[in-house]
């Protein structure tokens, strides 16, 4: 199993790349790749920590063999937010990286599944689509967009507020990643009532969590840590559906089938071809019907964005 990290130097790229380290199955590669001249020092740190996992890093030229024969390729390069701004703003800087990314994973690892951190998530996925199809190698089935860091929000803050024990709440988060896009069903959390109150702050506390980070680390950038937790809890699941495990579910940004925007968070099954299963995130409450329908128009407008940054 290879996995590649574009953006490897990053706040996220190191996190991850640390907890990749110490749980991708035994004898896996871990590819490092970033534009930033750290990216072999961060190789050689984590090269010193006692697992079966061989690191590699790979400077801003050496993309190809980055992305040679790799299994699962995990994108966090790019620019973070800061107070003040909305993640459309990261649009114009971090189209084109995405891009540049996604032509060389096209020309040296078609196959591999591909999971999108890059903000806006909403417009890179739409533009990771466009570069494969226009090598005639897309396929809707391996490619995501992660929003694994909304659902594991959605958990803490209900788990926190219910005096429950996290590992036991499940959340589905459905939409995009960005503000109201970002909508959490907590009427399908099981065995928890919500008043209409929590309902209406929990909602608006786990759309806003990213502002909540932004602003607490006040120009420092957003969130890294627990945003590597997400990814690689995403990657593991990955692996898990690569080697034929069964029942792996997660909710990813994907070109889906809910029939409610081109591309939509949703819950899908996992396994050896990425999406084996879409699967339906059932029945809404009124609060969550309205809050779907009110933010379809700025979930197809940031996805036209990507399309159209290609056309
Ligand atoms: N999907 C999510 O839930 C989520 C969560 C948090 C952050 N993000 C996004 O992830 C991105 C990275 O955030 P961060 O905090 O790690 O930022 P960061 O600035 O700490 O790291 C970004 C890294 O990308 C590298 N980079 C820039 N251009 C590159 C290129 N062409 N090829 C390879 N590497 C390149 C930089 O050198 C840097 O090391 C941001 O766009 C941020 O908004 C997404
Ligand atoms: O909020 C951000 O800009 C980063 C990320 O999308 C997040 O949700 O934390």
């Amino acid at each position: 199993m290879k996995v590649a990290v574009l953006g490897a130097a990053g706040g996220i790229g190191q996190a991850l790349s640390l907890l990749l380290k110490n749980g991708l199955p035994a004898g896996s590669e871990l590819a490092l790749y970033d534009v930033a001249p750290v990216v072999p020092g961060v190789a050689v740190d984590l090269s010193h920590i006692p697992t079966a996992v061989k690191v590699a890093g790979y400077g801003k030229d050496d993309l190809d063999p980055a992305l040679a024969g790799a299994d699962i390729v995990l994108i966090p390069a790019g620019m973070p937010r800061k107070p003040g701004m909305d993640r459309a703003d990261l649009f114009n800087v971090n189209a084109s990286i995405v891009r540049t990314l996604a032509e060389g994973i096209v020309k040296n690892c078609p196959k591999a599944f591909v999971g999108v951190i890059t903000n806006p998530v909403n417009g890179t996925v739409p533009i990771v689509r466009e570069v494969f199809k226009k090598a005639g190698t897309y396929d809707a089935a391996r490619v995501f967009g992660v929003t694994t860091l909304d659902v594991i929000r959605a958990e803490t803050f209900i788990a926190e507020l219910k005096g429950l024990d996290v590992s036991e709440v499940k959340v589905p988060v459905i939409g995009g990643h960005s503000g109201t896009t970002i909508l959490p069903l907590l009427s399908q959390v099981a065995g928890v009532e919500f008043s209409d109150e929590e309902v209406a702050s929990l909602t608006k506390r786990i759309q806003n969590a990213g502002t909540e980070v932004v602003e607490a680390k006040a120009g420092g950038g957003s969130a890294t840590l627990s945003m590597g937790a997400a990814a690689a809890r995403f990657c593991f699941s990955l692996v898990k559906g690569l080697q034929g495990e069964e029942n792996v579910l997660e909710y990813a940004y994907v070109e889906g089938n809910t029939g409610d925007a081109e591309f939509f968070a949703q819950p899908i099954r996992l396994g050896k071809n990425g999406v084996e299963e879409l699967l339906p995130y059932g029945e809404l409450s009124a609060f969550e019907q309205k809050a779907k329908d009110d933010m379809l128009a700025t979930l197809e407008k940031d996805i036209k964005e990507g399309v159209d940054f290609m056309a």
